[in-house]
């Protein structure tokens, strides 16, 4: 049975433009147009489109925040703009960009509010809080007020607050925004796990294509407020045909790498870059590299999700793989 269900969703805004000097004429901005797609159960799903396609239009729709204009919307068997109470117990909500957490109060302390707001279960709540302080290692911090800790400790501390309650349904918006890269994985295969143990639903709305690789086995794309893509990522590469980046720092300066499987795009002293296919591996490229290189060091820079998204559309025919 669909957790999320959106059918013919419609969202616009009446705006008042400046019209040379002083006139305003109003006019309708269509965030969200003709959206229908549905979400199971224990998804994992990357929501994900440019600035502006209609993504925080969305999920504010969907947590009930915002009424739809016209069409069909069902969350957890429940009607947001009605239910938004009722809904709230079913789902949690992270921000990147800001906290939930009560700034001057110890982590504990916030915690414990929102045991209060949500009216938990006591024992289910101590439950919760001992495992996602495991998993999160947060046990050390439980004391220090929110203003004091690292936007990554703060972040796996917003996480915790969401999931207090035993949502069934995750919003993620940018997790993993201005994190270092221990940071971002530690928050990353926190959300695998938790997926895995509990079965929780995690929709993530993301500009870092690492994080729908790590954890997305299907993403929606939506562009002008309208789904264009919906699919699984590698066949989203397939579709726009965007490639990956392998950085390779040489220990002397070399003529322009050749292994199969990639091409060497540019040579900058001792370092080269290699583009090869996006939805392929590159375990054998790197292996080949090594193999008959003197190598110092070696990284890979993922495509940025707007690159993949306009490759999309110069390929035409985006839609369902
Ligand atoms: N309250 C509002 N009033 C008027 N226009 C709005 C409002 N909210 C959103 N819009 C417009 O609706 C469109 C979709 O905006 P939305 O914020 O949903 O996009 P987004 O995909 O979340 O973008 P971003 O990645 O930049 O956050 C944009 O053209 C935006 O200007």
């Amino acid at each position: 049975m669909a957790l999320i269900d959106v059918h013919g969703l419609e969202r616009t805004f009446a705006v008042r433009r400046k019209e040379g000097g002083r006139r305003r004429r109003p006019t309708t901005v269509r965030a969200v147009h003709d959206l229908s797609f549905s979400i199971a159960e224990g998804e994992m799903v990357g929501y994900l489109g440019p600035n502006g396609a209609g993504k925080s239009t969305t999920i504010k729709m969907l947590t009930g925040i915002l009424h739809p204009t016209s069409g069909d919307l069902e969350v957890a068997g429940l009607a947001p703009q009605r239910q938004r109470t009722e809904l709230a117990r079913q789902i949690g909500v992270v921000f990147g960009q800001r906290t939930t957490l009560w700034w001057d109060l110890p982590l504990r302390d916030s915690f414990d509010l929102l045991r209060r707001i949500y009216r938990t279960d006591p024992a289910r709540h101590r439950a919760n809080l001992d495992r996602y302080v495991e998993l999160l290692e947060l046990g050390d911090l439980l004391d220090t007020p929110v203003r004091q800790l690292s936007l990554g400790q703060r972040m796996r501390g917003d996480i915790t607050a969401a999931l207090l309650h035993d949502p069934r349904l995750l919003f993620l918006d940018e997790p993993t925004i201005g994190l270092d890269v221990v940071s971002k994985g530690r928050v990353r295969e926190f959300l695998r796990v938790l997926n895995a143990e509990r079965g929780t639903t995690l929709i993530l709305t993301t500009h870092d294509l690492a994080d729908v690789e790590a954890l997305c086995d299907r993403v929606i794309v939506i562009d002008h407020g309208t789904s264009v893509y919906d699919g699984s990522l590698t066949g989203l590469h397939r579709h726009g045909g965007s490639t990956r980046t392998l950085v390779v720092d040489l220990v002397d300066e070399a003529p322009p790498i050749e292994v199969a499987g990639a091409t060497t795009r540019d040579v900058s002293g001792p370092r080269q870059w290699l583009t090869f296919p996006a939805d392929t591996s590159a375990a054998p490229v790197v292996a080949a590299v090594a193999a008959t290189y003197d190598v110092a060091d070696l990284s890979i820079q993922e495509p940025a999700i707007e690159d993949v998204i306009r490759e999309l559309y110069s390929h035409g025919s985006p839609g369902r793989a």
